[in-house]
C-alpha cells in the first residue's frame, strides 16, 4: 500500500478564502492549475520500468512501483491519497490512473476489449467530476464524495480487464444549498448553460440564473472552469462508457426535475398549510412533461397536490428532501451503471488489482456543519492509517530489531477519532447525535437542543474538544474547526417523509422506480428496518 500525502497544513488554510486571509490574487492564482510540463507522455516514459530511487520523486514513480509489485509478486496494490481540500489529490489520482493505463496497455498491440476498458476507466474522471465535484471556497473542483477505483488485471499478462468504483457519501446537501460564492455540482451549470436545444425545449430549461438551486449562492461562472468544454467532455464520457441515449435522456430529465422542484415556493394559507406560491412554475413544468414521451411524469403533479396538505413550515424541508433524494440516488445509479460497463467479460478469471482512493480533503470554513464533520472524520481516519502504517509500524519494527535511532515524536490522532466515533464508556459525538434524534424524534429544534446538552458529556475529559454553547470546537490533526449545532440532527436524520416516498413508489415513471426501487422504499418506510440516522 502506498500513501501519498498532498500539500501541507498551511497551504489549505491559506486557500480557505483569499480575500479574507489577505493573500493577493496573484498568489492565490498560483494554486490554480498550471501546466508545468511534468505530466507529459515523454516524462511518463522516463519512469517506465525504473526503480523509484533512480528517478526524481513523482506520482509516476509511485504508480510505477505499484505496477512493478503487482506484476513481479502478484500482490494487489492500493494507494491512499490524502491531504487537505485543494492539495491536489484528485489531480494526483488522475495522473496515477493515466500512468497505469499507459504502461499496462500497448494501444498498438492490445485487444479491442483491453483498450475499451482503458478508455472507459479514464472516462470515469470527467463523468464523475461533473456529477460529484463542485466549486467551493477552497477549490474550484472540489470532490464532494469519496471514490475508490479498483483497476483489475489479468494475471497472465497484467493488462486491465475490468474495473470497479466504490462511492462514499455524496454531499447531497449541496444540491439544495451552498455557501455564498460556492456552486452546486458542476453538471447543473454545464447542463443549464450548454444543453442541446432539444433538451431545452423538452424540459423548458433555462439558464442557471433562473433556478434557486444554481443561483442563490451567487456564483454561476468560475474563473478557469469552462462549463461548455466540460459538458462536451461529460457527454463524450457517457458515450465512451456506453450510456445509451435513453439513459442519458433519463439522467438529464432528472436534473431538470430537480431544478424545477427547487423553484417551487410556498405561502401559508389560513389553516397553516402550504400553498404553492406561483402555480406557473408547476404548470409550465407539467405541460412540458405531459407531452408525448413524458406523459408518465405524473408523480410530479401528484407530489404537488400532496404538498398542499403539508404544514407550511415543513413544505420547504420536504421539497429539498425530494431534490436531494433524487440527486443522491441518481448519482449512485450512475456509479452502478458505470460499474456494469466496467465489469469483466470473463467473470471467472481470477484478477489482481490496483486500487486508488481519492476522498474529499480536510476542510475548515467560516461556518461548518454536519458535512464538514463527516469529511473531517474521514480524514482523521486516514491520518490514523498513515500513523499506523508508516510511523508506528516502522518504529515498532526498529524496537523489535533493536536498531538504535532517535524516536520521532508525532501526534497520534486516535484521541480525536475516539471523540467522534466512540460508543462506550463515553459516547462520542456521533453516538450523542444519534441518541438526540431518538430522544426528540419529531422536533428538529428540540433534537438540536438535546444534542447541545449532551455535548458537555461527550467532551468532558477530552482536551481536543470545547463546548461553546450552540457551537463546539474539535481540535483536529489539521486544525481547529468550530461546528454549528443548529441543523445537525436534521442533516443526520436525513429523512424523507413517508408521503413523499409513497408518491415516488406509485410513480409511473420507469426511471424513478429504478432510482427508488421497491426494496429501498420498503426498507425506508418500514420503521423496523429504517435506519434512524445516516451514520451507523
Ligand atoms: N499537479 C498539479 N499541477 C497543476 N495544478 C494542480 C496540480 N494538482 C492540483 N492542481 C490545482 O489545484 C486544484 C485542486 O486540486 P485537486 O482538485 O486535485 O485537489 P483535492 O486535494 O482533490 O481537493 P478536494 O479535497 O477539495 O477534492 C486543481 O483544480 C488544480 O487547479
Amino acid at each position: 500500500m502506498a500513501i501519498v500525502k498532498r500539500g501541507g497544513r498551511n497551504k489549505a488554510k491559506q486557500q480557505q478564502a483569499p480575500a479574507k486571509s489577505g493573500i493577493k490574487k496573484a498568489e492565490f492564482d498560483l494554486h490554480k492549475k498550471k501546466e508545468v510540463g511534468i505530466y507529459t507522455y515523454e516524462n511518463m516514459q522516463k519512469y517506465k520500468g525504473k526503480n523509484r530511487l533512480e528517478v526524481p520523486p513523482h506520482v509516476f514513480a509511485i504508480a510505477e512501483t505499484m505496477y512493478y509489485h503487482l506484476k513481479s509478486y502478484g500482490e494487489n496494490q492500493c494507494v491512499i491519497i490524502s491531504g487537505e481540500s485543494g492539495a491536489g489529490k484528485t489531480e494526483a489520482a488522475k495522473q496515477i490512473m493515466q500512468y497505469i493505463a499507459n504502461v499496462s496497455v500497448d494501444d498498438q498491440a492490445a485487444s479491442g476489449n483491453i483498450t475499451r476498458i482503458k478508455d472507459m476507466v479514464l472516462a470515469t474522471n470527467p463523468l464523475l467530476e461533473s456529477f460529484g465535484c463542485a466549486k467551493t471556497l477552497r477549490n474550484n473542483n472540489s470532490s464532494r464524495h469519496g471514490k475508490y477505483l479498483e483497476i483489475q488485471f489479468d494475471p497472465s499478462n497484467y493488462q486491465p480487464i475490468a474495473a470497479h468504483i466504490t462511492n462514499y457519501l455524496l454531499e447531497k446537501q449541496r444540491v439544495v444549498s451552498q455557501i455564498t460564492n460556492e456552486r452546486n455540482f458542476h453538471i447543473f451549470y454545464q447542463f443549464t448553460k450548454h444543453c442541446p436545444p432539444q433538451y431545452k425545449q423538452q424540459f423548458g430549461l433555462q439558464g442557471p440564473e433562473t433556478y434557486i438551486y444554481t443561483s442563490a449562492a451567487k456564483c454561476i461562472n468560475v474563473d478557469g472552469v469552462d462549463d461548455n468544454k466540460d459538458f462536451q467532455d461529460t457527454l463524450r464520457a457517457m458515450q465512451t462508457i456506453g450510456l445509451q441515449q435513453h439513459e442519458q435522456d433519463n439522467i438529464f430529465k432528472m436534473l431538470a426535475a430537480i431544478l424545477w422542484i427547487g423553484n417551487v415556493s410556498f405561502v401559508e394559507d389560513e389553516s397553516g398549510n402550504a400553498a404553492i406560491r406561483d402555480e406557473s412554475v408547476t404548470k409550465n413544468f407539467k405541460e412540458k412533461y405531459n407531452r408525448k414521451s413524458y406523459a408518465n411524469f405524473s408523480w410530479y403533479e401528484k407530489r404537488f397536490n400532496l404538498s398542499c396538505s403539508f404544514k407550511y413550515c415543513s413544505s420547504f424541508f420536504c421539497r429539498d428532501a425530494l431534490a436531494k433524494g433524487i440527486y443522491n440516488n441518481l448519482f449512485e445509479w450512475i456509479v452502478e451503471r458505470v460499474n456494469l460497463s466496467l465489469e469483466a467479460q470473463n467473470q471467472s478469471v481470477e484478477k489482481k488489482s490496483i486500487g486508488i482512493l481519492d476522498i474529499y480533503g480536510f476542510e475548515i470554513f467560516e461556518q461548518n456543519s454536519f458535512e464538514q464533520i463527516c469529511i473531517n472524520y474521514v480524514n482523521e481516519k486516514l491520518q490514523q492509517i498513515f500513523i499506523q502504517l508508516t510511523l508506528k509500524a516502522e518504529q515498532d519494527e526498529y524496537v523489535q530489531e533493536q536498531i538504535k535511532w532517535t524516536p520521532i515524536d508525532y501526534f497520534n490522532n486516535k484521541v480525536v477519532c475516539d471523540l467522534i466515533e466512540a460508543t462506550r464508556p463515553q459516547p462520542g459525538l456521533f453516538a450523542a447525535l444519534n441518541d438526540s434524534i431518538k430522544t426528540a424524534h419529531a422536533d428538529s429544534d428540540a433534537a438540536d437542543q438535546v444534542f447541545a446538552q449532551r455535548l458537555s458529556m461527550v467532551g468532558a475529559s477530552n482536551r481536543h474538544f470545547e463546548d461553546r454553547r450552540g457551537k463546539f470546537i474539535i481540535k483536529h490533526y489539521a486544525g481547529d474547526v468550530t461546528y454549528e449545532v443548529a441543523g445537525m440532527t436534521d442533516k443526520n436524520k436525513d429523512s424523507m417523509l413517508r408521503d413523499l416516498l409513497e408518491v415516488l413508489s406509485t410513480s409511473s415513471n420507469q426511471f424513478i422506480s429504478v432510482l427508488f426501487p421497491p426494496e429501498l422504499l420498503a426498507a425506508l418506510t418500514d420503521s423496523k428496518k429504517r435506519p434512524e440516522t445516516c451514520i451507523r
